[in-house]
């Protein structure tokens, strides 16, 4: 196989003592690898290590053919832009400065920029959204837009492969989904190969070729956002205990209610995540159903629910399942039915909304329910 940039057996680390041992992986052309991994688990020193601007303890970074650490600064520039955004000094500079510094490694630190230049930098401050702010002392902007100029700088610089520490972590979502629409775009036009640390997964899980896993001790895995998020993985590599992650649905929850249910909700369809969410914050323990496993309030209700009724995707609801909910129902004082109305192949819910009426029960809707001391 043809790689175009591979890190064999890197030891990295500070003053000679190693981090992280045996950090490996290989990328084609236009690939993008994404770190992820806890707080202070090394995304940054392997990043720092890969650029230069840490020593290797030990290993090999090669681009093409070439070992990247020996080639001469000014060639290493050409081909790889790094933007670490979390440590920048600046001098007085306009944030187009700032930009235009990207092309040094074409002008030499002293060369005048040429009319290619400047059509270069204009063309990616509208790309990546900075030309009105181009004017601006870069000491005196917002994070989030010292990331998007840093980001102009480094595709200025027109390299091959770009390095980026934490490049999302001051965006806002519109900036969030521009930065990745940019990578995707360089990706396809340019063949750009991007290597970069990310802590929101749900971004690393859409944009990434491969992930790198990195738990502070070693790379625990390396693979394709499908081998990585697999059931259990993220929260047993972030150490999750204070509540819970869903890889498949990339849900996020706070830790749930528990105790004996005395709310139960009829939910289905989506309709009952909020509740559900509602109830946690008012550390209300409640029950749940009955919801099919492949509906979007399953996550959640599995999540935070002391109990849920479920049934199987795309089969009939069984009638033991129906009958341990109306058992249910019977063990709580109120219902919250979230379904406005029920579709056909619902009726079991529907049933059990006519059960809870014919109980006697206190049966709200997702919005009344909330008017009421329940949680108080
Ligand atoms: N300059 C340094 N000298 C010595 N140790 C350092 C230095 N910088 C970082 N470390 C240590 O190296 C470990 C890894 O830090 P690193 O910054 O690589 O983590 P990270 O995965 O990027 O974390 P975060 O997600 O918090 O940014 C940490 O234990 C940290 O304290």
């Amino acid at each position: 196989m043809n790689y175009f940039f591979r890190a064999e057996k890197m030891t990295v680390g500070y003053h000679n003592k190693p981090l992280i041992e045996n950090v490996e992986f290989a990328l084609k052309k236009g690939e993008i690898l994404t770190l992820i991994g806890p707080n202070g688990a090394g995304k940054s020193t392997i990043l720092k290590s890969l650029t230069g601007q840490l020593e290797l303890i030990a290993g090999t970074v090669y681009i093409g053919e070439g070992e990247l650490l020996k080639m001469p600064g000014n060639l290493r520039s050409q081909k790889m832009a790094v933007v670490f955004t979390k440590r920048l000094h600046s001098e007085l500079m306009t944030c187009e400065d700032v930009v235009a510094t990207g092309r040094y490694p074409y002008t030499g630190r002293f060369g005048l920029l040429g009319d290619e230049d400047r059509r270069i930098i204009r063309q990616v401050m509208d790309m990546v959204n900075v030309t009105a702010i181009k004017d601006q002392d870069f000491t005196r902007i917002s994070d989030g837009q010292r990331q998007r100029v840093m980001l102009a700088r480094a595709i200025c610089q027109e390299p091959e492969i770009i390095v980026l520490d934490e490049p999302t972590s001051y965006l806002d979502v519109r900036y969030k989904l521009e930065f990745l629409s940019i990578l995707q775009r360089m990706k396809r036009e340019k063949n750009l190969t991007v290597i970069m640390s990310l802590h929101e997964l749900e971004l690393a899980e859409r944009v990434s070729d491969k992930i790198l896993c990195i738990n502070g001790r070693y790379v625990d895995r390396y693979g394709t956002p499908r081998e990585i998020f697999t059931r259990g993985y993220i929260s047993d590599l972030f150490s999750i205990e204070s509540g819970s992650y869903d890889e498949e649905s990339e849900d996020m929850e706070l830790v749930r209610a528990d105790g004996e249910p005395k709310v139960f909700v009829i939910a289905g369809a989506g309709s009952g995540r909020r509740t559900f969410r509602e109830l946690q914050r008012k550390s209300v323990p409640f029950a749940a159903g009955i919801i099919s496993r492949n509906d979007l309030d399953y996550p959640a209700a599995k999540a935070l629910a002391a109990k849920v009724l479920a049934a199987e995707s795309f089969e009939p609801v069984d009638d033991e399942t129906l009958q341990s909910a109306k058992e249910q129902i019977d063990r709580c004082d109120t219902v919250i039915c979230c379904r406005e109305h029920f579709g056909t192949q619902e009726a079991y819910n529907e049933e059990l909304w006519k059960y809870a009426q014919a109980a006697g029960k206190q049966i709200y809707t997702a919005e009344a329910w909330k008017n009421t001391r329940i949680g108080e």
